[in-house]
């Protein structure tokens, strides 16, 4: 058993989860035990709860919403500012068991932190500007007004990658708009979302407006999904189970954000700044080890600088440091899981089987378990799996381009359309190519486009709606048009 040491211990939540203002253990006194990646240790054990909890968590946030949504919107703000507070008040120990349990480095983590509880903070702010709006009716009697509502009890199944920031930034807009929600959290990586809740509790936010519940995620999932008070759910992890949501949640016309996976092309043209091109690279493709759903998935390199850039980036690669992310100097952590370490061997041996040239890396680090090696392909074949599918890991495939044209139907042949990502000095090319492609997001000399003010969310087949922003807070509002006559 791993000690985590924490100087507020009270945001290791062992054994219980939050359930309409109670931390209580599952019905069936079953739990699950929680893994460090890098190490293999156990952490904490968690309830396994199932969908008897799951619907008695709906009912508390019913109950719960008639009166959060009656609070004044300064209220909610307040109670929000208090909760980020706490977060960056206790970011460190935060930080230490977000690595604990997902094995970003901890300087990373420490990042996360910051990134997740600035949507608490920009939603506390746009909590006060749900504006609604009067319309010049085409009748003199008439007045026509439109009312944006709480849409009610909500939500949210989250991933792994991002424990912390996947949460606050849908539970952020979800309670500055009036809504509850229902948080459940991924298996690998409960214990950020708890300790979420234990400052949630801390900041005054009443009891069942934000609950956490760990367990089963068919059975939870399909009772979310079943019950029609629940009127929104939003989801962040693979299409697969986005798609399975969608399914279940047909029969009750359930509004859904999805952010599914990505297949981001991330493009440096020959009149590229090699070098920023270069820390975009690292920055976008080796973040979270490559397991993040904006992560370039396939690089396009024109002819003309390809050779140069490959070298470039090779010696950048060989700067990182792989290791456990309590480590100092630490840069690239573990992956998840096995079936994470299967899945970039499986596309590192096709690519290689298909006639890609090993640059760097390729193969299991020499620390063992998860741990795998920065890797950079060069001249790696579009008939390749890499081009389909999103590795997930911190290997960066080089496809070699000769024309825009070319580049454009490349980037865009995929049924995906999160971020993409491009390098070039030239201000006509820049407008063409940024509006030519087909994804919810493009970073222009970039490899870094988050942040809370951007509405981040992709096209095609990766997902719906928009997360952050003052586009986020509609997700979880209705509209309602009144027609006053007679006046
Ligand atoms: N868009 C993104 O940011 C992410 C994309 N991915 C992609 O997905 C691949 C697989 O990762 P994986 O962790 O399996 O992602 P999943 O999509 O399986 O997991 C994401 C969340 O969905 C839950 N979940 C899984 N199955 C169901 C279900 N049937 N009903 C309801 N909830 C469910 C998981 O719960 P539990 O953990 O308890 O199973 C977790 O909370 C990755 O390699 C990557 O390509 C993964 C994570 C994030
Ligand atoms: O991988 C994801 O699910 C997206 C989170 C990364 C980010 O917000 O940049």
């Amino acid at each position: 058993m791993m000690t985590l040491e924490l100087n507020y211990p009270a945001l290791l939540k062992q054994n219980a989860a939050l359930l309409a203002g109670s931390w209580v253990a599952a019905d069936s006194g079953e739990y699950f035990a929680v893994y460090n990646p890098a190490t293999g240790v156990m952490i904490a054990q968690v309830p396994r709860m199932g969908r008897v909890e799951t619907e008695r968590a709906i009912a508390a946030a019913a109950v719960a919403q008639k009166q959060w949504r009656t609070l004044t919107a300064k209220d909610r703000s307040a109670r929000l500012k208090t909760w980020f507070a706490l977060i960056m008040q206790h970011q460190e120990d935060l930080a230490r068991i977000l690595t604990a349990e997902q094995g970003k480095p901890l300087a990373e983590a420490r990042g996360e932190i910051a990134y997740g509880a600035s949507f608490i903070e920009w939603f506390a702010e746009e909590a006060k500007r749900v504006y609604g709006e009067v319309i010049p009716a085409p009748l003199g009697d008439r007045r026509l007004l439109v009312l944006k509502q709480p849409i009610g009890v909500t939500a949210a199944i989250t991933p792994w990658n991002f424990p912390t920031a996947m949460i606050t930034r849908k539970a952020a807009p979800a309670l500055a708009a009036g809504c509850t929600m229902i948080v459940k959290p991924a298996e690998q990586t409960p214990l950020s979302a708890l300790a979420l809740a234990v400052l949630a509790e801390e900041a005054g936010i009443p009891a069942g407006v934000f609950q956490v519940i760990t367990g089963d995620a068919r059975e939870i999932g399909a009772a979310i999904c079943a019950s029609p008070v629940v009127t929104k759910l939003s989801f962040t992890g693979s299409t697969e189970v986005g798609r399975i949501l969608m399914r279940q949640s047909a029969d009750t016309i359930k509004k859904l954000s999805l952010e599914l996976g990505g297949n981001a092309p991330f493009i440096v043209f020959d009149d590229a700044d090699l070098d920023a091109a270069v820390e975009g690279a690292i920055a976008s493709k080796y973040r979270n080890a490559g397991q993040t759903c904006v992560c370039a998935n396939r690089l396009f390199v024109q002819d003309g600088v390809f050779d140069t850039f490959a070298q470039k980036l090779a010696d950048r690669v060989a700067q990182l440091q792989v290791g456990d992310g309590f480590v100092d100097g630490v840069t690239q952590g573990p992956l998840i899981d096995d079936a994470a370490l299967a899945k970039v061997e499986s596309h590192v041996a096709d690519a290689i089987a298909k006639g890609a040239r090993l640059v760097s890396g390729g193969k299991r680090h020499s620390l063992g378990g998860t741990f795998y090696e920065p890797t950079v392909l060069a001249d790696v074949s579009p008939d390749s799996l890499v081009f389909g599918e999103e590795t997930f890991g911190p290997v960066a495939p080089l496809f070699r381009f000769k024309t825009d044209d070319e580049v454009i139907e490349l980037a865009n042949r995929t049924e995906f359309g999160l971020a993409s990502y491009f390098f070039s000095r030239d201000i006509g090319r820049i407008w063409r190519v940024a509006e030519a492609l087909e994804y919810g997001m493009v970073g222009v000399n970039t490899g870094i486009i988050s942040n809370e003010v951007a509405p981040f969310g992709g096209v095609k087949q990766s997902g719906l709606g928009r997360e952050g922003s003052h586009h986020g807070i509609d997700e979880y509002l209705e509209i309602k048009y009144v027609a006053m006559a007679g006046l």
